[in-house]
Formats: structure tokens, sequence, C-alpha cells
């Protein structure tokens, strides 16, 4: 088994943290919420332990786990929803970090968008903060897929968007919050706040449009 460069995981492991940090004083990370991991290798990814509080990190909150989601070098409980970030890593090659949120913007738009299953997001200059968007004249797809506890139920939903050849960049659970990667940190950070604030958007242009806006079925 290929051994764990240490200096590695402790840069991955302050990204982490920093980001930690800063997503929960935007108050993305209520109440222990959250999770995330960076790829240390093309086998291994360093992700929280379970039930720390992630606006609150020190690098010890972080831990390596082998693809499959198995702790590696560690008793240490992963992430409970380690399963969503080793899919990714297997899934992309490139990606190289994967963040997931619970912000109130993300929790509220997954719940209204769920019985349509998707928000399609077109027409937002923002949409060109996604890695190989260039222009607003495009078409986002974000799935809401339905909120399990078991990981494998998840894994499947992503697994069939994606094997029916669908492009992806971020998903929302519902009731629950958002996936999204990138190929490293800063671009994962990106992708991020662009979906929060196109979400926020749409969640506005509802909102102004009227009660019955809200209410129209999807
Ligand atoms: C208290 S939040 C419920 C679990 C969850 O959705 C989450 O993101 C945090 O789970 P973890 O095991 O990664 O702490
Ligand atoms: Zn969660």
């Amino acid at each position: 088994m290929q051994s764990i460069d240490r200096v590695q995981l402790e840069s991955c492991a302050r990204q982490i943290a920093d980001a930690g940090r800063e997503l929960g004083a935007l108050g993305w990370t209520p109440a222990t919420s959250s999770n995330f991991s960076m790829r240390l290798d093309a086998g291994h990814a360093a992700v929280t332990i379970s039930g720390r509080d992630k606006g609150r990190l020190d690098i010890d909150d972080i831990m390596v786990v082998d693809l499959e989601g198995r702790a590696v070098g560690t008793d240490a409980r992963p992430s409970a929803e380690t399963a969503l970030h080793t899919q990714l890593y297997r899934r992309f090659p490139g990606a190289g970090a994967v963040l997931h949120t619970h912000s109130r913007t993300q929790t509220v738009a997954s719940r209204l968008f769920a019985g349509r299953g998707v928000i399609r997001l077109e027409g937002w200059e923002l949409q060109k903060a996604i890695a190989g968007t260039t222009t607003h004249e495009s078409v986002l797809d974000v799935p809401v897929f339905p909120n399990a506890q078991d990981m494998s139920v998840l894994v499947r939903a992503v697994d069939a968007w994606l094997d029916a050849g669908k492009p992806l960049h971020g998903y929302l659970i519902d009731g629950h919050g958002i996936y999204t990667w990138g190929r490293d940190m800063p671009e994962t950070r990106r992708h991020l706040e662009a979906f929060e604030f196109l979400l926020g958007c749409e969640l506005d242009l509802l909102r102004l449009r009227g009660e019955s806006g809200l209410q129209r079925p999807f």
C-alpha cells in the first residue's frame, strides 16, 4: 500500500481547517454539520472526523481514508458522509477537494426544488465561476437528490446521474445541503460560493414573483 506523505497530509489538513473556519464564519456549517476532504494520492483522501465543529477544526480533526472510505492509521470515525466524498474522487480523477455545507440558502433551495428534482441555472454571469463554463448562455443543472441516511442510496443516485452522461459540478440533497468539488481547494471554494450565490438569486426571484410563485407545484 502507498505510504501517506505526512507533509502533504498536514498541508491538506490546514487547508481543510482554514476552509472550515471561513465557511463556519459565514454560517454555512451550523451545529457540527458539513464535511470536507482533499485528495492525498490516487488511493487516499484526508477527511473531517465525524461530529466535529467544522467551524473550529484543528489539523487533528482531519484523518485519512482510502477511496472505499476505510480509516487508515487511526481508530477515529470519518465523516458519516465519507462515501459521498470517496465516490467523487473515484468518479472524477481530477478532483482534489470536496466541500459539503448546510447553508440556509442551500437547504431552503433543496426543499423548494425537490419535487422538480433539478434546479436549472441559466443566464447568470456567475455560472462562469464553474470550471469549463465560458458564457452566461449555458445551462447548469443542479440535481436535488432525496435525502437518505443510508449513504449507498445517495451514492447510487449520484452514479445514476453520471452514468446517464449528464454533466455534474455540484448537487443538492433534499432538506440537507450541497456537495461540490474542484481540482483543488481554491477552485472548490469558488464553486461553493458560486452555487450559494446562484441559489440565493433563484430564491430571491421566487420571492419577488410572489407567494403564488413559491406555491406553484414544480
Ligand atoms: C448534525 S449534522 C448531521 C450530519 C450531517 O449532515 C453532516 O454534514 C455532518 O456529518 P459528519 O459525520 O461529517 O460530522
Ligand atoms: Zn451533511
